[in-house]
């Protein structure tokens, strides 16, 4: 190398050199760099496959971990399943050998039921030919019972009516009898649960035996009372009035009808009569009711029967008495103390010509004047029973009837001749009639002016009796006043005892006279009426004496035969009639003084 300057350019030169290479060993460097980038890169990319590549077989290990635990599980069920069908395979086989037997079986069995069957088929037929055998003979032994029923029933039924032809006849007193149900009051001072028990006192000792027949069975005696009609205490106010409805329609063919409740204190004679209520609270209904008793029904079938005649024919009237301690009281009147009399007319008729008569023209109408006479009747408590009636009680509904309508004889205006007594021989009465009473004559009447001669009128009437309660005065514990009360009662109705009794044994002097009861009620019982006893007795030990006696005088009642009941005869034909019966009175007094 030489000094000086070409020590420097080489320099020169040798820096060119060096900075060239530099620059090369930079682009160099550069250009690594970026390779090295792009494997680092691509390094990554391996990484990422890599990691991808490991979680696939991961995967993979798990599936085939997983197969393996399928397949191990399959190999089990493969031998369980293997073992089933073994099994199987021996139940089949015995099965099979099971099936092969069972139609032998079948056969067998059906064989023998077959046995059984024509054993039974056998056996059936001649059960069913004995079965109709017997068919036919229990269908002939129907037919002959309902005959025998049917005849029986016709029998029972012309036996009763040939036994009220009879007792009409006869003039027979009709007795029914009505068992009411055990009350309460029946215990007394005894306890209630005691009601009905044996040895106590409501035990039962009056027995309904059937509809005719009743038994009084104590430690003492059996007892038993035939009577028309006796009515168990299960029997309704309907059915008892269904008995005695055929009564009131002689009502209107002229016949007088009385129908009287008779019992001791507490045996069921209101409820019977009027139904049951306080007197003072009864309260008349314009409607039917299922509990009315036998005024009520009574004068509803009064109002329906005379509805069925030619209109205007007919006209009611309505008093309300009661005989209170002897005394003859007007419970329609203003002055219901004032005492009243009977009065005897001259041919022998009785008459009460101070005693109020109200026209009435409904059920409504009489009911609440019977309310009316309610209110005042006397009542007092006794230890049988709160509401004991303390007098009797006599309701009487005055039919006055146009002649020709219950005799029967077709409307007309023409003036005709008339057999009044049906065609009986030997009366021969006559009358004529004219047309229907306008409402001016009909009230007329009612004021009992005489109708015109050419209208004759029959007077006929209905007496409904609540008789106050016979009672034993020990029993009833009443002293004072109610013990006057009760001696007057048992007067009065001892009086219709000897009444019936003198009548039964047809003696000369009936002593009617001796209580104004009978004196009042003469007509009815003696003979001018059909009469009805309605007997009513408790069932109860309590009262044993009482119905006894009550029983007794049924039976005495029965007894009395009064000849046959007269007819009452219109007014005009009434007056030859009575003129006639005053001479023959007159006649038959001269022998009989005492009647
Ligand atoms: N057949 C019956 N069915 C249901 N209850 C009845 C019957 N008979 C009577 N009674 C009841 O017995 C009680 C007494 O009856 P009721 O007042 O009619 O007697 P009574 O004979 O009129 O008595 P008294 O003479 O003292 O007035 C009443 O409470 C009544 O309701």
């Amino acid at each position: 190398m030489p000094l000086g300057l070409d020590r420097s350019n080489f320099f020169a030169e040798k820096v060119k050199t060096l900075e060239k290479s530099l620059r090369s060993r930079d682009e160099r460097v550069a250009g690594l760099e970026t390779e090295n980038a792009m494997l680092y890169l691509k390094l990554a990319q391996l990484r990422g496959h890599l990691q991808a590549s490991r979680n696939q077989a991961n995967a993979s290990e798990d599936a085939s971990d997983r197969h393996t635990v399928y397949r191990t599980h399959i190999m089990t069920r493969t031998g369980e399943m293997r073992r089933e069908v073994q099994t199987l395979k021996k139940e089949l086989s015995s099965v099979r050998g099971l099936a092969l037997e069972l139609p032998r079986q079948m056969e067998r069995s059906l064989q023998r039921a077959n046995n059984v069957l024509q054993h039974h088929d056998n056996v059936m037929q001649s059960h069913t030919s004995n079965i109709t055998v017997l068919a036919d003979q229990v269908g002939q032994m129907q037919l002959s019972l309902s005959e025998m029923t049917e005849r029986h029933a016709k029998e029972k039924k012309r036996r009763q009516e040939l036994h009220n032809v009879l007792m009409e006849l006869r003039g027979n007193i009709r007795v029914h009898c009505r068992l009411r149900p055990l009350m309460e009051f029946d215990c007394g001072n005894e306890d209630l649960a005691s009601l009905g028990r044996q040895g106590t006192k409501s035990e039962v000792v009056v027995h309904p035996v059937d509809d005719e027949n009743l038994c009084v069975r104590t430690h003492k005696q059996n007892k038993v009372f035939e009577y028309e009609r006796v009515y168990n205490p299960s029997e309704s106010q309907e059915m008892l009035f269904e008995e005695v409805q055929p009564m009131l329609t002689s009502l209107l063919d002229g016949y007088n009808i009385c129908i009287m409740a008779y019992g001791q204190t507490g045996s069921g004679k209101t409820h019977t009569m009027l139904g049951s209520h306080r007197d003072d609270e009864y309260s008349p209904s314009q409607d039917p009711h299922p509990d009315e008793g036998v005024i009520p029904r009574a004068t509803r079938e009064l109002f329906r029967l005379i509805e069925e005649k030619t209109p205007g024919s007919h006209a009611v009237e309505v008093s309300v008495v009661e005989i209170y301690n002897n005394d003859i009281r007007d419970l329609l009147s203003k002055d219901p103390n004032a005492k009243h009399d009977v009065v005897t007319g001259a041919d022998g008729s009785l008459n009460f010509p101070t005693i109020i008569c109200k026209p009435v023209d409904t059920v409504y109408n009489v009911m609440c004047l019977v309310q009316r006479g309610l209110r005042t009747r006397r009542e007092s408590a006794t230890m049988v029973h709160e509401h004991s009636s303390r007098s009797h009680l006599v309701v009487t509904l005055t039919v006055v009837s146009q002649a020709p309508s219950f005799f029967s004889l077709p409307r007309t205006t023409s003036t005709e001749t008339l057999n009044l007594d049906g065609g009986k021989k030997g009366r021969g009465a006559t009358l004529t009639h004219s047309q229907t009473w306008s409402g001016d004559q009909m009230a007329g009447m009612l004021q009992q002016t005489p109708p015109a001669p050419a209208t004759p009128t029959v007077r006929t009437k209905l007496q409904l009796v609540d008789l106050a309660g016979s009672e034993c005065v020990g029993m009833s514990g009443v002293k004072g006043v109610a013990l006057r009360e009760a001696s007057y009662i048992n007067k009065s109705l001892s009086a219709l005892a000897d009444v019936l009794g003198a009548l039964a044994e047809h003696r000369g002097h009936v002593p009617y006279r001796n209580a104004r009861l009978t004196h009042f009620l003469q007509d009815s019982i003696g003979g001018d009426a059909k009469l009805l006893v309605l007997l009513c007795v408790s069932p109860a030990q309590r009262y044993v004496t009482e119905s006894l006696q009550c029983l007794g005088f049924g039976q005495r009642a029965r007894q009395v035969q009064r000849g046959p009941t007269k007819r009452r005869l219109p007014s005009s034909v009434e007056k030859v009639e009575s003129a006639h019966s005053s001479q023959t009175r007159r006649a038959s007094s001269a022998s009989s003084p005492s009647r």
